[in-house]
């Protein structure tokens, strides 16, 4: 059956998700600032609203929505972020902004150009309310693209989030040539970080060991696809931070997303070394040989994701 869809945000990633709903045969309407009709007109009627713009776009286009009357449509959040003025996560936003609806969370190892070019793909949805997790899984799920059900929205929304500060972390491993060794150490242990920022927060260790979680944590660290894995790079190889994003293609959202995090962990006292050194190095406060030189000094320890 045709399901009317409305993608807010026409970037890299709300273009491919647009693409691939259409290509199931939904009825999908794309929005983003340059279009001509207002969101109103292409919200009038949709049962699905697919939010992909980049954190900072959340917020205004949540107040913008606020006034309109949108009645029992289920939000689907793509984004990959964290608050800085609250350090709410997308989902959070969006829910208490809208009460009564259902909100889903999409989020996987996801690289948009390679789905863009028809190669298969995964992502996991996750919700409270399963009968529309079930619904969203259905509309995207084809043969290129497989979409699996979780009931851990914060799981699946923090695995999304917090890989892009660790993807930084490994486009620095990769620039500064430290080997495979080095950066299975730095992806292996990040994941322990994710997991122990992720349990303190309320999310399930099981969410952080599926797609979500373990698999875009290996997409964005492994690819040079991945803008955020670009930032660590460009920064190993003595560019500046201003130079590597005005040159970027889309967001890099990792880098607002350690500021929140440090800030919010050393508030909470989770302890988070490497995405501590990746903030450390966004602001210039360390090369990355010495960040790495860092974590390599620290006190020995048993291997635990606990602290
Ligand atoms: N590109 C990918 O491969 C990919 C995959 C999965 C998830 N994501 C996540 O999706 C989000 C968007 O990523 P992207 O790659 O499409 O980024 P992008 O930079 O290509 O696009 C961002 C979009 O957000 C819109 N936007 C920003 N501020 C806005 C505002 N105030 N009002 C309305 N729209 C606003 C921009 O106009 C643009 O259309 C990010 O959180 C990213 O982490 C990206
Ligand atoms: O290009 P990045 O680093 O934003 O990564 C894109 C997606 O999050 C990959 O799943």
């Amino acid at each position: 059956m045709e399901t009317k869809i409305a993608v807010i945000g026409a970037g890299a990633w709300g273009s491919t998700l647009a693409f691939l709903a259409k290509a199931n045969g939904h009825q999908v309407h794309l929005w983003s600032r340059q279009s001509s009709s207002t969101l109103a007109d292409v919200l009038a009627d949709a049962d699905i609203v697919v939010s992909a713009v980049s954190m900072k776009g959340v917020r205004p286009v949540v107040e913008q929505l606020r006034s309109l009357s949108l009645g029992k449509v289920i939000f689907v959040t793509a984004t990959k972020g964290l608050d800085p003025s609250t350090t709410c996560t997308p989902s959070q936003i969006w829910q208490a902004a809208f009460p009564a609806n259902s909100v889903v969370v999409l989020a996987g190892p996801n690289l948009s150009k390679e789905i863009q070019a028809g190669l298969p793909a995964a992502t996991v949805v996750g919700s409270n309310d399963m009968a529309a997790a079930k619904l969203v899984q259905t509309l995207f799920n084809s043969s290129r693209f497989r979409v699996y059900t979780n009931d851990d929205p914060l799981g699946v929304e923090l695995g999304g989030t917090l890989k892009n500060v660790m993807a930084i972390a490994a486009g620095a491993c990769d620039g500064l040539q430290l080997g495979t060794n080095a950066k299975a150490a730095l992806v292996t242990r990040g994941l322990a970080e994710i997991i122990r920022i992720g349990n303190h927060w309320g999310a399930k260790t099981d969410t952080f060991y599926g797609l979500s979680g373990l698999g875009d944590l290996l997409a964005t660290c492994n690819s040079p696809l991945s803008r955020n894995y670009q930032v660590g790079y460009g920064l190993a190889k003595g560019k500046k931070l201003t130079e590597i994003l005005a040159n970027l293609e889309g967001t890099a959202e990792g880098v607002n997303t350690s500021q929140v995090l440090v800030h919010l962990a050393n508030q909470q006292g989770i302890y988070i070394p490497i995405s501590a050194q990746v903030d450390r190095l966004l602001k210039e406060e360390v090369t990355p040989q010495a960040a790495v030189d860092s974590l390599m000094l620290r006190d020995v320890k048993p291997e635990t994701h606990l602290p």
